[in-house]
């Protein structure tokens, strides 16, 4: 394999910082695909035509967007797989069995993979029971969040990235909940068998979207002790305003010194999930320079940009870590 494992890669270069890709479902539909659908970015794969006509638009449309992020100085990308799930998929779309749903995945990380190439790191990226009941953004996960079956809605895809060698690392992102991560935190090797790591979904205010605080966060980490799954490569914050992002980093890193952290904050614009559209909101006061810098200081190795963040933001993004970063 051209590439080494993540792992051993973040270990034996310590100072080096990798460069995430932007905001993908958003930047598809900058680029003009409808993502107001209830599996949002995952919708230009569900058709035929997008596997059996090469030069169908989307197809262009989705290969544009990994050449831009690419271009704008990405190292790591993912595959546009946040509403993904098994439950979405099978509930929403023609794709009922789990051996077509399978074929599916396995298309859509082979396809991105030949997008970025060999060299490149590719994420697995898999989007939270949140992202099926569209609550990432207030944590409400009903009345008992502790009863919900994790496992059973993550299962089919967890199934096939961990035994895909296209993916190098696993995505838990824009996780609201803390009975979510707790699940999440319990599953051993067994489970999740190759590197992966947890983007929290935080509010403005620095508590978790379901009001906990990071306290809770790190007591729940710290209780594991030894236990915690070795494969947890990195923690971090993504969805999160761009503004906040710097002094949500700076508590994660502070409860948690030691873990590896990793950001990719949205544009702080919010997202209104019954139109399905972005509504402005506080405009942002500090630059990419500015912010990168504070995530280095506070331990970041992976940085970049989520919901709508552009191949620009990347670029600034790439500057910055150059700049501050020891690569
Ligand atoms: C990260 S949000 C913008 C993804 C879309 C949302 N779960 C929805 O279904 O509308
Ligand atoms: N990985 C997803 C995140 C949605 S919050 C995307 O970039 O579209
Ligand atoms: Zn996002």
């Amino acid at each position: 394999m051209a590439r080494p494992s993540i792992k051993e890669y973040l270990a034996s270069n310590p100072g080096k910082v990798l460069v995430l890709d932007g905001g993908q479902g958003t930047e598809l539909e900058n680029r003009g695909i409808d993502v107001a659908n209830p599996v949002w970015s995952t919708v230009p794969f569900i058709s035929d035509s997008f596997w059996s006509d090469k030069s169908s638009m989307d197809r262009q449309i989705v290969k544009g967007m990994f050449n831009d992020f690419l271009a704008a100085g990405a190292e790591i990308l993912m595959t546009t797989t946040y509403q993904t799930s098994f439950k979405s998929v099978s509930e929403n779309t023609p794709i009922k069995t789990v051996d077509e749903y399978n074929t599916l995945l396995n298309h859509i990380v082979q396809f991105s993979r030949d997008c970025i190439g060999e060299e490149k790191f590719l994420i697995g990226c898999i989007g939270p029971w949140g992202a099926h009941v569209c609550a990432e953004f207030n944590g409400d996960y009903g009345e008992h969040p502790e009863n919900i079956d994790y496992y059973q809605y993550f299962k089919p895809q967890l199934d096939n990235f961990f035994q895909n060698d296209n993916l190098d690392l696993i995505a838990f992102e824009t996780i609201p909940n803390i009975h979510e991560l707790r699940a999440i935190l319990s599953w051993d090797e067994s489970i999740l068998s190759k590197p992966f790591y947890i983007g929290l979904s935080v509010h403005e205010n620095g508590l978790l979207r379901d009001g906990s605080t990071m306290e809770d966060v790190a007591q729940l980490i710290k209780s594991l002790g030894d236990k915690i799954n070795p494969n947890l490569l990195l923690l971090g914050i993504n969805c999160v305003s761009f503004n906040h992002s710097p002094d949500i980093m700076e508590s994660i890193h502070k409860q948690l010194p030691n873990i590896p952290l990793i950001a990719y904050p949205n544009s702080g614009e919010v997202y209104d999930t019954v139109k399905k559209i972005w509504l402005p909101n506080s405009h942002p006061t500090f630059t990419w320079d500015a912010v990168v810098k504070r995530y280095i200081d506070a331990g970041a190795r992976i940085i970049g940009g989520c919901c709508r963040t552009t191949p620009d933001d990347i670029k600034q993004i790439a500057t910055a870590v150059k700049k501050y970063s020891k690569n």
